[in-house]
């Protein structure tokens, strides 16, 4: 079970934005934030606890889950599956997008082999949590077994957990793997009843024939899989990967923790919508940081009636979306807790003629 937000800060918190000195709302989706982080950081104490606290981002934490698709035979990608291995050696040595916005950003970065094509050397440092080399093709029968489906929700609340012990309470989760825009979007077609066409997109940029080919695999998929979509951890063991299937059970498991969930692009906002699916209240600890260049990921945070803070028309994946909100996390903090309230600063309050 996971415990929904306790709300019973909400009415104090809305009133310390609303007395700071600016015009109410003024600092748009910062002041949501704001209220959204103070709320989940605040849980389990009281209001002078809060205010004596104040308590703040703790060593913000990445992880990005590598895993291999059967489906990347069928030519989804622009690339190859063994690109998903070769870019996790990648994330190993410092090489790639999201390592340098780690660096640059602050955030803790930790990979997890999830079942890629090639094992990667022991001496890259990857947590190894592999449940198999590479999934089953989802249009032809499903990508996981049971057992891996269990072993792997399993693996990813266990992935979270020295993190979590060890105090991080921002958590944002990427995702390597080649194929995996086909996975995503089979999934939120599924979710939602849409048709292939509706939910499919680009990826890492393949032609219009290979969309149309991307469609038609997923709405194969949806007629194979049938009824057996009606229940979440289906959709999840039928069309999912090894990587997604990790990223949901870590989202729960952070959930359950009561800490921050940074929710990237497409296929991280795939795994957030099973994790929703699983355990509603699973969203009150959801903060979606961007909506992705992905053709379908607008209508997926729709779905979710979620508001995304940044669009910046990235489409990269990696957890690289996530890792940009970061500095609007510490901004909302930063006016929540170091601004001066109209009557701290002896300033007349304005009110508010706007609806
Ligand atoms: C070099 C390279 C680096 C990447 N980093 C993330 N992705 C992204 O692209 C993949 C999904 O797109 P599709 O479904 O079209 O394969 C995922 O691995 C995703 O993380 C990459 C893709 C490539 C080629
Ligand atoms: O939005 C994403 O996460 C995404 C989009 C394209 C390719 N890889 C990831």
């Amino acid at each position: 079970m996971i415990p929904p937000l306790n709300r019973q800060h909400d009415a104090y918190i809305q009133h310390t934005i609303d007395m700071k000195t600016k015009p109410q709302g003024a600092l748009g989706k910062l002041e949501t934030l704001a209220h959204q982080l103070v709320s989940i950081l605040s849980q389990g104490m009281s209001r002078a606890q809060l205010e004596a606290e104040k308590p703040a981002i703790v060593q913000p934490q990445m992880m990005i889950f590598a895993g291999d698709h059967g489906i990347a035979a069928e030519g989804v990608s622009i690339a190859p599956s063994e690109v998903t291995g070769q870019m996790v050696a990648n994330f190993a040595t410092g090489g790639a997008a999201i390592n340098v916005l780690c660096a640059q950003l602050g955030w803790q970065l930790s990979v997890i082999d999830c079942g890629i094509l090639t094992a990667p050397a022991p001496e890259l440092g990857i947590v190894s949590q592999r449940l198999g080399h590479i999934t089953r093709p989802l249009h032809i029968e499903p990508a996981l077994s049971e057992a891996q489906l269990d072993q792997g929700l399993l693996y990813g609340q266990e992935a979270v957990q020295t993190a979590l012990d060890s105090g991080s309470n921002v958590f944002a989760l990427g995702e390597m793997g080649i194929g995996n825009t086909t996975a995503a979007a089979a999934i939120f077609s599924a979710l939602s009843g849409l048709t292939g066409a509706e939910t499919v997109g680009r990826g890492t940029g393949v032609s219009a024939e290979v969309v149309e080919k991307k469609q038609q695999l997923i709405d194969q998929a949806l007629l194979l899989h049938g009824d057996a979509l009606d229940d979440p951890r289906e959709v999840l063991r039928r069309l999912g990967g090894f990587e997604i299937c990790q990223m949901v059970g870590a989202m729960l498991e952070i959930a359950r923790a009561q800490k921050v969930i940074l929710v990237d692009g497409f296929i991280a906002t795939a795994a957030a919508m099973l994790a929703c699916r699983i355990e509603p209240v699973s969203q009150d600890y959801m903060v979606f940081a961007h909506c992705s260049g992905e053709q379908g990921h607008r209508r997926m945070l729709n779905e979710l009636n979620a508001e995304p803070l940044l669009d910046l028309n990235m489409r990269l994946g990696e957890g690289s979306g996530a890792a940009m909100a970061l500095p609007l996390c510490q901004s909302a903090l930063a006016f929540y807790y170091q601004m001066a309230s109209f009557e701290s600063a002896a300033v007349t309050q304005v009110v508010d003629t706007h609806e």
